[in-house]
């Protein structure tokens, strides 16, 4: 297999949302979870984007694991090496956007590497180097309440050179109206004063276009699904994409089997969705406290409680909360310490309910979609057909329990009846 897009994502939903949009934009791809084991039957494709976990880990494990990941896709053909971020720039105060960036450009030689999270689709806007999610500042957004990465500034030049050893730099819209040969002018200018990376502002999918004709001409770039789009579209343009197949035709076959969410995500965006619903499917709502201090009889509970309804129809398990309820947990027992305890349980569950027949999964957030997915040790998808912006349904490739539908949500992306419009589709 030779590829011409190589990408790692920083977690799981986020990978499935960048295969959304490579897939979308004319490129034929597959996602891996980690490394794929050479013996798995990968199909032939354009661009592989490799899944880590790595948003909220140490910094070092987080340029470990991505150094390898580089290694990987190099090895196969990739020329440019895209490292997907979240499109609310999700990150620690240590990193790991920062760290990951100065690691894949030493990797790739040096440079300047351009760095946008833009995802307009998603209301995901940068103007003069700051983030805007829906018309609001990241700060002011429902991400100042995130459970593990609350967003306190807007300003991406500030938090990045704030990660980072080396000086950022700002690519204005002004320079991007330019066209690519300003955006590259800008670039060679920020690389002489010595900036490692450089923020871009992007607000229209014209300027991501832009923007992925320069980052092509370079070896390494940072982003959203706003940059893979822009990157898909330049490849294609640049006639070095084999003739479009449908690939996304295997990825729909029914596999019928029972139906379930499981919800980890905080998100408001999610928490209504639940709310919707309850309106028309059973919907479990565990007890976080107990999910920290007697996992074992809150997940056997859960279980019975899903025993009895499967057979009905799909089930609806979550262990979300409101911010004040968030945050009351962790003032008692730690931001980590919760955060990891409930991915542990909420993944026992979904691992358990597909043990007892679940074929069609739907797990909201992506901490918690990563917990999962490695819980069940899916080794990759093939995408199939988008439920909603960022949101394909997913075939499993090589899964041991068999053949699955999963989708795996971004916290903060659907519609408010997300959940229905997904099993729908999920036949
Ligand atoms: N009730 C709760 N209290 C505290 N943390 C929670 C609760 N429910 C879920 N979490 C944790 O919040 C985090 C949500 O992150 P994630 O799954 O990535 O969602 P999102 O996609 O919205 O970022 C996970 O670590 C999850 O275990
Ligand atoms: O870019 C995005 O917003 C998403 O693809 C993403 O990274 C999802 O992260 P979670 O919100 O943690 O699921």
């Amino acid at each position: 297999m030779t590829i011409l897009l190589g990408s790692i994502a920083d977690d799981y939903t986020g990978a499935s949302d960048l295969a959304n949009t490579l897939t979308k934009n004319g490129l034929r791809t597959v996602q891996t979870v980690g490394i794929p084991d050479p013996s798995l039957p990968l199909p032939d494709v354009d661009a592989v984007v490799v899944s880590l976990k790595i948003r909220s880990v140490a910094a070092q494990e987080a340029v470990a694991a991505a150094g390898t990941a580089e290694r990987w896709l190099r090895g196969r053909g990739a020329m440019h090496v895209l490292y997907k971020i979240c499109s609310t720039f999700d990150s620690t105060d240590q990193g790991n956007i920062g760290p990951v960036t100065e690691a894949l450009a030493e990797a790739a030689g040096g440079g300047t590497v351009l760095v946008t999270p833009a995802f307009p689709e998603t209301g995901r806007t940068v103007y003069l180097g700051h983030l805007f999610v829906n018309g609001q500042p990241l700060d002011e957004s429902p991400l100042k309440d995130h459970p593990l990465n609350p967003m306190h500034d807007a300003n991406l030049v500030r938090v990045m050179a704030s990660q980072s050893r080396g000086a950022i730099g700002l690519i204005d819209l002004p320079a991007v109206a330019g066209g690519p040969d300003a955006v590259k002018a800008r670039l060679d200018a920020l690389r002489a004063e010595g900036a490692g990376a450089a923020i871009a502002d992007a607000v229209f999918e014209s300027d991501l276009e832009t923007l992925g004709e320069v980052a092509l001409r370079t070896p390494v770039s940072i982003g959203a699904s706003g940059l893979g789009l822009g990157l898909a579209r330049a490849l294609v343009r640049s006639g070095r994409v084999p003739s479009t197949v449908n690939t996304t035709a295997d990825a729909i076959r029914p596999v019928g089997g029972h139906a379930a969410v499981i919800a980890g995500s905080c998100s408001s965006a999610t928490l209504r969705q639940i709310a919707i619903a309850e309106q028309a499917m059973p919907v479990l709502r565990l007890d976080p406290e107990r999910l920290l201090t007697a996992a074992s009889d809150e997940i056997s509970a859960a279980l019975s409680w899903a025993g009895e309804r499967m057979e009905a129809g799909p089930i609806v398990i979550a262990a979300s909360t409101t911010p004040e309820a968030v945050s009351d947990l962790q003032s008692r027992y730690g931001r980590e310490i919760s955060g990891r305890a409930i991915e542990a349980a909420t993944s026992a569950i979904a691992a358990e309910l597909v043990a007892r027949g679940v074929r069609r999964l739907v797990v909201a957030g992506g901490e918690t979609s990563g917990a999962t997915v490695d819980m069940l040790g899916i080794p990759a998808f093939l995408i199939g057909p988008e439920i909603a912006p960022g949101v394909p349904m997913l075939r499993t490739i090589g899964n041991s329990q068999g053949e699955m539908l999963v989708t795996l949500k971004s916290g903060n992306f659907g519609g408010d009846d997300f959940f229905a419009t997904a099993l729908a589709m999920m036949r």
